[in-house]
């Protein structure tokens, strides 16, 4: 049957297809002997997120992440990058760019003979390579140090040669696990400026780092990892909204928790305001508990958390 004659059928416009994600782990575990650094977990990154891999050090982050790009076997699970999985997974990795632990580059060559070298294996690139190099190198603030040796580079000028060599061509996806280890301020604002330029170009992001101001900064998605499982993933401005607080402004503050906790509601003082953490309470019912106890009601304020609250909520409740 072709579309049209389905249309037909059904009287109506046929769905779109769902887009293929960026990539998708079903059940992917990994063991090293009795370690267990990923264990089961069920993910999928949409292609145009900017999707910041959280955890604690040993959650299973940098794991996972060379699952997706083909560099560690599962023990068990399934891996789907760009659309293929198993044997055809590598046909994928021309399209993704990564920045993971540690590049291995020369230590007597240059950083721009170094990125030379990288260029050279890029299958996307071929002619002249100074091109593309000095313009990754431009991208990454590089370029003044591009003829010093790789052996004098400081950390953050060894991971800003790691980002350029992620760079070196566009990509649907960019994998980048810690890229902001070792960097200085400006080095950080640098970053955040690649991944906002990746995104707005359409391109995947991962980024995986313990800062999690940068993070609500420049994802639209998060997973959280505790201890090789996933605790949380999603939408982060959904995610922040949920955990949102109602911040209430009243003539008697401490008459006003005794009345909200008498419904249920966790309410607690902070400073001279309420506060009512996320749940069932809207302001609405806020303002009709205070009144019916007799307490003026002056503001009641939504204050969407921070990734920060929200990290520590999840990581805490786990523990
Ligand atoms: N090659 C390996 N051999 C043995 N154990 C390993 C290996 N790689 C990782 N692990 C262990 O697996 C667990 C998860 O490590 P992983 O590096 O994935 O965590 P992470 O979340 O990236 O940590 P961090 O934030 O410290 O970088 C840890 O207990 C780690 O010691």
């Amino acid at each position: 049957m072709t579309a049209t004659q389905h249309e037909a059928l059904v009287g109506k416009d046929l769905p779109d297809e769902a887009p293929v994600p960026a990539a998708r782990v079903r059940g992917v575990r990994k063991t090293f002997g009795k370690v267990v650094a990923v264990d089961g977990i069920d993910l999928e990154i949409p292609a145009g997120a900017v999707l910041g891999m959280l955890g604690p050090n040993g959650s299973g982050k940098t794991t996972l992440i060379r699952m997706l790009l083909g560099l560690t076997r599962p023990s068990a699970g399934h891996v789907e990058l760009l659309g293929r999985s198993g044997d055809e997974l590598p046909a994928s990795l021309p399209d993704v760019g990564a920045l993971v632990e540690g590049p291995g580059f020369h230590p007597f060559l240059s950083g721009r003979d170094n990125l030379l070298r990288v260029a050279a294996c890029e299958p996307r690139l071929d002619g002249d390579l100074r091109g593309p190099v000095d313009a990754a190198l431009e991208r990454v603030g590089l370029a003044d140090a591009a003829r010093r040796r790789f052996r004098g580079y400081s950390l953050g000028m060894k991971q800003r040669l790691g980002l350029a060599g992620a760079l070196l061509v566009p990509r649907k996806l960019v994998v980048l696990d810690e890229p902001t280890n070792g960097l200085d301020p400006a080095g950080t604002r640098d970053v955040r400026r690649v991944v906002a330029e990746l995104h707005d170009a359409g391109t995947t992001v991962v980024l995986s780092s313990h800062l999690l101001a940068e993070v609500e900064a420049v994802c639209t998605h998060v997973a959280v990892l505790q201890r090789g499982s996933l605790l949380v993933s999603g939408e982060l401005a959904t995610l922040l909204d949920h955990d949102a607080e109602l911040v209430v402004t009243t003539d008697d503050p401490a008459g006003a928790v005794t009345a909200l906790r008498a419904t249920g509601a966790g309410a607690y003082l902070r400073e001279t305001a309420v506060v009512v953490p996320g749940g069932p309470l809207e302001p609405p019912d806020v303002v009709a508990t205070l009144v019916r106890a007799g307490i003026g009601v002056w503001e009641v304020q939504r204050r969407r958390a921070h990734l920060e609250e929200l990290f520590a909520r999840l990581t805490e409740e786990d523990s």
